[in-house]
């Protein structure tokens, strides 16, 4: 799948934008502000209808304006789809593939999937767990019908079952309601819990050769999904926390409160074969404990990153992530993803900036950046640059 191009009129700080792509390496080069994202965020919402950064339809129509249009134009298996957004102030989107207006976001699946890379996904491990439930949720809502519709279902019932345990505070006769929401929480909740152990474990047969190569032979990855509920079901932990949840109005478990947990084991290798080009900047962080001997390496005890990774550690193992969750949806879709790479290559060294360009050679790309060395230096080559400035493009090749 490719884009070939997009429109934008009144979006964000574009009056009117008209862009054709390139099918390998788009770059976006300017300063700061100037529009690079927002672009990156139109293609974005043309694929998923919603924005990356979470923002509201209202917010992405231009100043004193009160509606916008996207237009982009895709290409699959050689037939073109033109797929219209209609953003409006005060009533939900309209939505077109080739002009007939589609009612449900779900219709656009399987036209186009985006992978989007920013430097706050570098941040994924070090930051709390709503961006690792985003980052799962925002991946399976691309790939599965199903997933997306539990989702919106689970988080309609979560807010009902609030807004509830609220109320009973001074309506005591409501609890008896309670029990309606909690049968249904439990079922999309365990669909939703199902799935997403379903994905980790698909990731996780990919992350461990992507970040053991990541990290010179030094590390092993193994991501796991983490319950609120612990080792109880969902409709006993409900339970359980029913007179807490009354008390603080909220609800204490559930899918929305799952984390993912990233362990690494250390490498010691006495000779390690490969070709570890050393990339890792964090081989004195474990301690060499629990050890066993496993041919002609020694693993040290797993960790778990989040609480006690270094900060390289931690990116590492974000940009394994990242590159694992790419190869996942190349599988899974049996095409290649287009990758929208957000001012990332600045936020990594050299050699994982090396190993992110070597991976991405085969996937048609849009990125942004402040300036065009770090291609340079690296001899990557680039189909198309355009310089981004004040709401404006300049097509320079
Ligand atoms: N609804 C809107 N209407 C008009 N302009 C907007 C709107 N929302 C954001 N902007 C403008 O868009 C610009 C920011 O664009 P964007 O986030 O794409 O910047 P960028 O070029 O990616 O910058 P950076 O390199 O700093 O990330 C700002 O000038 C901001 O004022």
């Amino acid at each position: 799948m490719l884009i070939r191009s997009l429109k934008l009129k009144n979006y964000r700080n574009y009056d009117l934008l008209s862009i054709d792509f390139d099918s390998h390496t788009n770059i976006l080069y300017g300063d700061n502000a100037q529009g690079k994202t927002n672009i990156l965020e139109a293609l974005y919402l043309s694929g998923t209808t919603k924005s990356h950064r979470g923002t509201k339809d209202r917010d992405l129509i231009q100043f004193e304006h009160d509606e916008s249009h996207i237009e982009t134009v895709v290409e699959k298996n050689g037939v073109h789809f033109q797929i219209d957004l209609h953003l409006k102030k005060n009533s939900p989107k309209g939505i077109a593939i080739d002009k007939v207006p589609i009612k449900r976001a779900s219709e656009l699946f399987g036209i186009i999937h985006f992978v989007f890379f920013s430097p706050e996904d570098l941040n994924i491990i070090k930051d709390g767990p709503s961006g690792r439930r985003r980052f799962v949720d925002l991946e399976l809502s691309q790939l599965d019908k199903v997933y997306l519709s539990n989702l919106s279902n689970y988080n309609r019932i979560i807010n009902q079952r609030n807004s509830l345990l609220k109320n009973i505070y001074y309506q005591k006769n409501l609890m008896e309601t309670l029990d309606v929401w909690d049968i249904q929480l439990v079922e999309y909740g365990n669909k939703i819990i199902e799935r997403r152990k379903e994905f980790i474990d698909q990731v996780n047969e990919i992350i461990s050769e992507v970040h053991f190569r990541l990290t010179g032979g030094k590390e092993n990855l193994v991501i796991s999904y983490e319950q609120s509920n612990g080792n109880m079901t969902l409709e006993a932990a409900l339970k359980k926390n029913r007179e807490r949840d009354l008390r603080v109005k909220s609800t204490s478990v559930g899918p929305h409160r799952d984390d993912l947990c990233f362990s690494v084991t250390t490498c010691f290798a006495d000779n390690l074969n490969g070709d570890p080009e050393d990339l890792g900047d964090n081989s004195d962080q474990n301690q060499k404990s629990d050890s066993s001997v496993d041919g002609s390496y020694t693993v040290g005890k797993a960790i778990d990153i989040r609480r006690f990774g270094s900060q390289g550690q931690q990116r590492t193992a974000a940009l394994s992530l990242k590159l694992s969750e790419i190869e996942l949806v190349k599988e899974l879709i049996h095409d290649t993803p287009i990758l929208l790479l957000d001012d990332v290559l600045s936020e990594l060294d050299k050699n994982r900036q090396n190993y992110l360009l070597d991976s991405i050679h085969d996937i048609q790309t849009v990125i942004t950046c402040t300036g065009l060395d770090e291609f340079v230096n690296h001899r990557f080559s680039i189909n198309k640059v355009f310089h981004v400035k004040n709401g404006t493009i300049e097509d320079c090749q």
